[in-house]
């Protein structure tokens, strides 16, 4: 039998606190609230049990998805959230719950925030165990969503930051698009640098769709709302930076054969016949294009990569982005 919700006392709705405030969205931090508490239980619910466990919230605002969390019954939550003018709102959270649930209000940029120390006392467990009792949850800031998920990745797969303590789950939103593009699988329109750098790592999961309409203001896009779950034995085991840099290259021409994006890997002398010497030595079909290619044979390609750079140790810093030598002649 699923646990009773906790009741917290009668508290003015989130709407009215907008008001009471005077809290105008602010663009600049992509602030739009959602404020109907069906939907921000149903973001909580797609998190799993999250009763006695730990949880931070990135960017609670005025405290919706913050009510339908502490319902819920943490052991602790922390709230990390750029905007000052929140505080007085989510005080009167943290004091109608205090009995219940440890909250923690910390104002600043989630780039900044130190998991460790915000989870300090949660029970780590082995990365092939279960995952700890550790999540994030948040309607994030557009602004920041992606770089936000690529950052965390990178900590992923060092096993580093809230992964210290195992694999510790998340359940985001992200405008519609970046969704599709975060589960794409093989051939999926929207299957990019991102889909695979996801999934090299986490197990992911578009639960939801809600219409931009539930949002005040309304911006002009849906939002999904996605679980990654670190996976016990990541398809890839290079270093982060390494393999972003494959994906991004090769990705870099979509629509054209993978041997072209994957060429760029290699300075220009060497390209031909390095990139011919990649696929074959990944066993991938070179004449495909980059959204056709699975997971495992990207990760293959990555460790084609690899052997390749262990050959000829130049290879690695090359990078087609970077502005060519000038041939200055002295004087
Ligand atoms: C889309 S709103 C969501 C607000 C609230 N959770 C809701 O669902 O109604 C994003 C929130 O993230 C905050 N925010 C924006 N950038 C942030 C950052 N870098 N670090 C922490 N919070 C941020 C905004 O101030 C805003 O409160």
């Amino acid at each position: 039998m699923a646990a009773a919700n906790l009741r917290l006392p009668p508290l003015p709705t989130v709407r009215d606190l907008i008001k009471l405030y005077k809290l105008r969205a602010l663009r600049q931090l992509s602030q739009n609230f959602l404020l109907d508490e069906r939907i921000t239980d149903k973001i909580v619910k797609a998190a799993g049990n999250i009763r006695n466990h730990y949880v931070c919230e990135v960017g609670p605002g005025p405290g919706s998805i913050t009510r339908s969390i502490i319902r819920k019954c943490p052991k602790k939550l922390i709230v990390v959230e750029k905007d000052p003018r929140f505080v007085p709102i989510l005080e009167l959270l943290q004091e109608a719950s205090q009995s219940h649930v440890k909250m923690g209000i910390k104002i600043q940029d989630i780039r900044d925030f130190n998991f460790e120390e915000g989870f300090a006392g949660a029970p780590a467990r082995e990365w092939t165990d279960y995952p700890p009792p550790i999540h994030l949850i948040g309607n994030l800031p557009f602004s920041v969503s992606t770089n936000l998920i690529i950052r965390w990745l990178h900590a992923i797969s060092e096993q580093r930051s809230a992964w210290s303590f195992g694999r510790s789950t998340m359940t985001l939103t992200f405008q519609k698009e970046v969704a599709e593009r975060i589960v794409a699988p093989v051939t999926h329109e929207q299957r990019c640098r991102l889909s695979v750098m996801c999934q090299f790592w986490c197990d992911v999961e578009h639960k939801f769709t809600i219409p931009g309409r539930a949002f005040v203001p309304k911006p002009d896009v849906d939002v999904g709302v996605v679980t990654l779950v670190p996976k016990k034995h990541p398809l890839v085991k290079l270093p982060f930076k390494t393999v972003e840099k494959i994906l991004r290259t090769v990705f870099n021409m979509r629509q054209k054969w993978s041997i072209k994006g994957g060429g760029r890997l290699f300075p220009e002398d060497k390209r031909d016949e390095l990139a011919v010497k990649l696929f074959a030595l990944a066993d991938v079909d070179s004449r495909i294009r980059p959204f056709e290619i699975s997971n495992e044979e990207f990760a293959r390609i990555c460790y084609a990569y690899k052997v390749i750079c262990e050959e000829d140790p130049e290879i690695e810093s090359y990078d087609f982005r970077a502005p060519k030598k000038l041939n200055v002649v002295a004087g």
